[in-house]
């Protein structure tokens, strides 16, 4: 680069383009140079598939999808803001070495270099994030045993759930839609008010409500990976935190079950019988053994110091008994969002009918199951799934069934909402 440079001052030519080291220009910033090579690679890998230059670079055939690579001194155009951009490839064998160096050259037009570069390359930065998440493998976590070393094993995340595929009352799935939206691009929010880019969910309702499919539809609409922790196999509040340290940015930390996963209500009642004795405050027993998770380790975990570590993380609790709750892990500011699930109400009942059996069937019951409905029938997505997938070939019978099951059961019910 700086020998093409004084080529042009040798020949007296005003050179119409700015080249950049790009890291080197960088260095002032706080830009990780080997993070930024990274992402030209992704972008403009990305951009080639899109956009193949002729001639066409090199195309390579395998096994996996159909790939293109850049061979080295080949260049690849890009436009920012209407200016013409140029990346090249080069490929530098070192001296005395085998050993190979790749880099990329960046190519500006000159007079309008110092304010594109940075603005370009953000947006690049960006794409490449974007390209990134879209593209890699996530993964569902889980604790392995109770033994003092705790660490997560993973296998790959394919759950199908999606908000397009659950049934939910649309004021539910937009607030889903836009909650998430917003927290997943909060970075500069939550730097601005100080506070830890993490997001709390409690879920509560009867089984078969649709917490755990919820759960997946979050993670595969932000595209985050799931640690499901299962505290039960947690011996003590250090491996709480350990296990936490673990865990990577742009994840959902799930505990299912959380009345019986431990029994934090009994610590709690036994805590405030010592405190209204003679114990210091938070002398927890079982904390000062270390010989569990207890509930000031589970809400140091959720929101003291601990859970500061590591970002752009959504913690949820689900439950099927919220009075069985300590009062603690539900207090304001705790787990930011509270949402209740519920039976079916008449849109998800109808949402569900028209995907399983089809518009037809739906017009056919739903006068009828709105009536029972409104008397207090009830049944959880979970049940209404069952009889509309076993009798998937056979409309007229799901719907027999269904009016025949809401008619069996009448209680009251809600649909789910934000409480
Ligand atoms: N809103 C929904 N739309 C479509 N199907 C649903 C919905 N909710 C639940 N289901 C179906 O019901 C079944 C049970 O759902 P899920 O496991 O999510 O419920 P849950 O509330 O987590 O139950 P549990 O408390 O027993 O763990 C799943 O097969 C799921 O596909």
């Amino acid at each position: 680069m700086e020998l093409l440079s004084q080529m042009w001052s040798l020949l007296g030519l005003a050179h119409p383009y700015s080249y950049f080291d790009v890291p080197e220009f960088l260095g002032s910033a706080s830009v990780d140079p080997n993070e930024l090579y990274r992402h030209v690679h992704l972008y403009l890998h990305r951009r080639l598939l899109l956009h193949p230059p002729l001639p066409p670079p090199r195309l390579t055939l395998s096994s996996s999808p159909v790939s293109f690579s850049l061979s080295p001194n080949n260049s690849v155009e890009d436009s920012f803001s209407g200016h013409r951009i140029l990346w090249t490839h080069h490929s530098d064998t070192l001296q005395d070495s085998l050993e190979e160096r790749r880099s990329f050259s960046l190519r500006l037009p000159k007079w309008h270099s110092p304010s594109l570069l940075l603005p370009y390359l953000s947006q690049l930065s960006a794409a490449a994030r974007d390209i990134d998440l879209s593209s890699r493998d996530r993964r569902i976590y889980t604790n392995s045993s109770a033994s003092s070393h705790c660490s997560w094993t993973s296998v790959p995340f394919r759950h199908p759930a999606t908000f397009l595929t659950l049934a939910l009352p649309p004021d539910l799935r937009s607030f889903f839609l836009s909650d998430l939206s917003s927290f997943a691009v909060g970075r500069d929010f939550y730097a601005r008010i100080g506070r830890p880019w993490k997001r709390g969910y409690f879920l509560h309702g009867p089984p078969g409500s649709g917490k755990s499919s919820l759960i997946a539809a979050m993670a595969n609409h932000l595209a985050y990976d799931v640690y499901d922790l299962e505290l039960t196999r947690v011996p003590h509040n250090s491996a709480l935190k350990s296990l936490l340290l673990q865990t990577t940015p742009r994840s959902i930390i799930v505990i299912e079950d959380i009345d019986c996963s431990l029994r934090l209500t009994a610590d709690r009642s036994r805590s405030k019988k010592r405190k209204a004795s003679t114990s210091p405050p938070c002398s927890d027993e079982d904390e000062e053994s270390g010989e569990r998770v207890t509930l000031s380790g589970l809400l140091n975990f959720t929101d003291g110091l601990w859970s500061c570590c590591g970002e752009e993380r959504i913690v949820v609790f689900t439950t099927n008994y919220k009075q069985q709750i300590d009062p603690a892990l539900l207090r304001p500011g705790r787990m930011d969002v509270h949402v209740q699930l519920g039976p079916c109400g008449s849109h998800v009942l109808r949402e569900m009918v028209v995907r399983y059996i089809g518009e037809a069937a739906a017009e056919e019951m739903m006068p009828v199951a709105e009536r029972s409905l409104a008397d207090g029938a009830t049944m959880t997505p979970a049940e209404v799934g069952e009889v509309l997938l076993r009798n998937r070939d056979a409309p007229e019978t799901a719907v027999r069934e269904l009016i025949a099951e809401l008619n069996a059961d009448l209680l009251g019910g809600s649909g789910g909402r934000v409480d």
